[in-house]
């Protein structure tokens, strides 16, 4: 384990087989570790990001210098309660904030991999996480837990690595990307494609940066995060700085103002090729596809214990994504809990302070806890 200014990495020579047959060779995991991990190495907890997060759920993040994504959720007393529980938050595989990723060095050029990098999958993610989780010497996990591609995480650790998870919590997540899901993505990547920085992936090469078409796929994903109601009730029709309509392109509403704001600082911490692969692998992750159709297979037999949490609003993993889920897991008599919870704050609800998310997870969490011997 080394820890840099600001990243803590693990690094191995051991090739890790990817689900698309090539063998990933050296791989680095940048993670976060908050709590401690108790004698008996049962207290673990793996929290899984997002789409564009990262090991930083409860640190400042370096770059944004912002409070952690999940600073909500986990800490002292909270429902993942660094008190009690050992948290490790790990930056994936085909991130960019220092886990291996395209554009880390490919050891065979020594130049950045650019879209030479293989194309991931969820499950190779997981498998990288299985690694680094046999490096720290953890045999299994109290909890796996996440939000959105968090949660298709969770969801594949419960199916790939079941005797390994003890609970596991899914929130506002999918065990497959609908057609709608992947229509978004699609755009941003084209959007990123277009630009002509971008170079065929190999911008570093050529010192640009494709910003513009990241920030337009970033303006674009984003508006999926949130809600109708809520855009109109932050911003209506209501104008950005000026007394008039401007008659021409400067960003006349305040919501034109507010996501181009959103583009622009977003690009200061993610990687353009980054955003194309880790969008590949959840427009590719399908359990049920991996499972001859049958979603409930790829949990038959689990000992793991469920708690799935959806919310009303959110409309890029809608409730009905959640249900099937719980479905499939009532199918196989799993131990499994669910709610919808009542916001109008859209997907990106996971992210913010909802209080009846904090009291499900820590009723879920404390009773696991006690099932456990924690
Ligand atoms: C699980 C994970 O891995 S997390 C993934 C990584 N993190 C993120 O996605 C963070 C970005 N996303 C988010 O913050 C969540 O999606 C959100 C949108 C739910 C946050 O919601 P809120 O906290 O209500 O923040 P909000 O959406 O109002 O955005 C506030 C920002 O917009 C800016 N803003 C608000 N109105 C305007 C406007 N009219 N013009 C320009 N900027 C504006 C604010 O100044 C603020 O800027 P800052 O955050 O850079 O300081
Ligand atoms: N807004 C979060 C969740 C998206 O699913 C992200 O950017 O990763």
């Amino acid at each position: 384990m080394e820890r840099s200014s600001d990243k803590v990495t693990f690094s191995v020579e051991t090739p890790l087989k990817l689900s698309s047959g090539i063998d990933l060779a050296p791989v680095t995991m940048a993670y976060e570790t908050y709590g401690t991990l108790n004698a008996e190495r049962t207290n673990a907890v793996l929290v899984c990001h997002a789409l564009t997060g990262d090991q930083y759920a409860a640190s400042r993040h370096p770059i944004t210098g912002k409070p952690g994504w999940w600073e909500t959720i986990i800490g002292p007393g909270k429902p993942l309660d660094t008190d009690r529980y050992f948290i490790i938050c790990p930056n994936v595989i085909g991130g960019c904030m220092g886990t291996t990723g395209p554009r880390e060095t490919d050891p065979a050029t020594g130049k950045p991999w650019g879209i030479r990098f293989p194309v991931i999958t969820i499950a190779d993610m997981v498998r990288g996480q299985a690694m680094l989780l046999d490096h720290l010497g953890i045999p299994d996990l109290f909890c796996a837990i996440g939000g959105s591609m968090g949660g298709m995480q969770v969801l594949q650790w419960a199916s790939d690595y079941g005797d390994r998870v003890f609970a596991a919590a899914p929130i506002a997540t999918a065990a497959r990307h609908s057609a709608q899901n992947i229509a978004f993505h699609e755009v941003g990547r084209q959007a990123i494609m277009a630009d002509p920085d971008w170079h065929g992936g190999e911008y570093l090469a050529h010192g640009t940066s494709p910003q513009k078409g990241l920030a337009v796929a970033r303006m674009t994903a984003h508006i999926t995060y949130l809600s109708e109601v809520a855009l109109h009730r932050k911003f209506g029709r209501n104008l950005q700085d000026r007394e008039a309509l401007s008659f021409g392109f400067d960003a006349d509403f305040q919501v034109e103002s507010y996501l181009r704001h959103q583009g622009i600082t977003f690009v200061d911490r993610f990687d353009a090729n980054s955003y194309l692969y880790i969008t590949r692998a959840m427009d590719y992750f399908d359990l049920a596809a991996d499972h001859g159709g049958v979603l409930a297979d790829a949990f038959k037999g689990t000992e793991t214990r469920f708690c799935v949490i959806s919310f009303t609003s959110d409309w890029l993993f809608p409730t009905v994504e959640s249900r099937r889920i719980v479905q499939a897991l009532n199918a196989v008599a799993a131990d499994v809990s669910f709610v919808e919870i009542e916001t109008d704050r859209g997907h990106d609800a996971f992210l913010l302070d909802e209080p009846e998310m904090f009291r499900t997870l820590r009723g879920f969490l404390q009773s696991a806890a006690e099932a456990r011997g924690l």
